[in-house]
């Protein structure tokens, strides 16, 4: 008897341990926060940025074409909330110009404030099939796809890591997480970014910072329409195995997972990432002390 009751408390602490790196301190609150969206001028970032905007959120849309970025603000400004918001637009290619990006990143803080929340959505799809795909195509994939998410993350994380508070958050697709059939200039951009998303999150939870990643099925966009133009038909037969969402259904999924849930896409590994966790968090108390004593020296 007493040893099934052990039994059970070991399970209980164990299970504990190994979801601990899924509950988040406290969820951010939308209400004022400033909200950077990539590609947020059309399809699911357009959607993501209206669903912050009924939060209560400021939002800066980033995308290369001016007046689409224009006609998504009309868009986005009808879902205010109060008449305090503020909707900015900045043209840019995210995937060029690294100091282009910062320089964005620096302008929209100092008319909004601190980045709380980054949302990376600037991207592009293509399929067909690997030997018809142009060679120049696996590279500008690459670069937008995933270049177009280092680099603005890299320039608000250094705020985010001073203030000691931040959210980010990758889409990736379903073809990132499984390599399909017309995919094989798409999949490993996509593939590259859960690379980046969880390595960044095991260096960034020390400072309150975190990560996350979604998985999109198909979805009703521009993006997807355009796409479907050079599709083969084996690509076509396995994509309508999981269907067509809506976007707006797609950024109430991810806005949620991004401002309660966190990092829910950890289900690898769960328990070594709780002992990395713990050497991460050590080093950084080690060097602090080590800072401090040098200070006072
Ligand atoms: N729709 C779908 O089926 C799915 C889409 N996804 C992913 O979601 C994201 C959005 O897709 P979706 O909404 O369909 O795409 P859309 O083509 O409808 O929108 C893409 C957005 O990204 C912007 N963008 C593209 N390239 C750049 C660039 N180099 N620099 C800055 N902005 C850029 C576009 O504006 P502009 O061209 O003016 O720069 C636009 O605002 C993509 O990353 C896509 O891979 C994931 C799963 C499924
Ligand atoms: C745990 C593993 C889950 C695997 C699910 C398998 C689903 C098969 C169908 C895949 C449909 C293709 C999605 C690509 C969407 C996309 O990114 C482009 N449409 C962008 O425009």
């Amino acid at each position: 008897m007493l040893l099934v009751v052990a039994a059970f408390i070991v399970a209980f602490v164990l299970l504990l341990y190994m979801i601990s790196p899924l509950i988040s301190p406290k969820p951010l609150k939308l209400n004022g926060a400033h909200v950077v969206v990539t590609g947020g001028s059309s399809g699911i970032g357009k959607s993501i940025a209206m669903e912050c905007y009924r939060q209560g959120a400021f939002i800066t849309l980033v995308a290369r074409d001016e007046s689409k970025l224009v006609q998504a603000k009309k868009e986005v400004e009808k879902c205010a909330i109060n008449d305090k918001q503020v909707v900015l637009c900045i043209s840019v290619d995210v995937s060029k110009d690294y100091g282009q990006v910062e320089s964005v990143i620096k302008q929209c803080q100092e008319k909004l404030g601190p980045v709380d929340m980054l949302v990376n959505c600037a991207g592009t799809s293509f399929s067909g099939k690997f030997e018809e795909v142009e060679v120049e195509r696996f590279r500008s994939l690459m670069e937008v796809n995933y270049l177009g998410s280092v680099y603005p993350t890299r320039a608000v994380i250094p705020t985010m890591k001073e203030r000691r508070m931040g959210r980010i958050m990758f889409v990736s697709s379903q073809a990132g997480q499984i390599g399909l059939f017309g995919y094989t200039a798409y999949s490993p951009s996509k593939f590259a970014l859960r690379g980046l998303a969880e390595s960044l999150q095991m260096e960034m939870k020390p400072y309150n910072i975190y990560v996350t990643i979604a998985y999109p099925p198909d979805t009703d966009t521009p993006g997807l329409a355009e796409e479907n133009r050079t599709k083969p038909l084996e690509t076509r037969l396995i994509s309508e195995t999981s269907g067509v969402t809506q976007p707006e259904q797609v950024a109430k999924i991810v806005v949620k997972d991004a401002i309660v849930t966190m990092g829910l896409f950890r289900t690898v590994a769960l328990f070594y990432l709780g002992s990395f966790d713990s050497i991460v968090r050590r080093c950084m108390i080690e060097r602090e002390q080590s800072k401090a004593a040098d200070k006072r020296e």
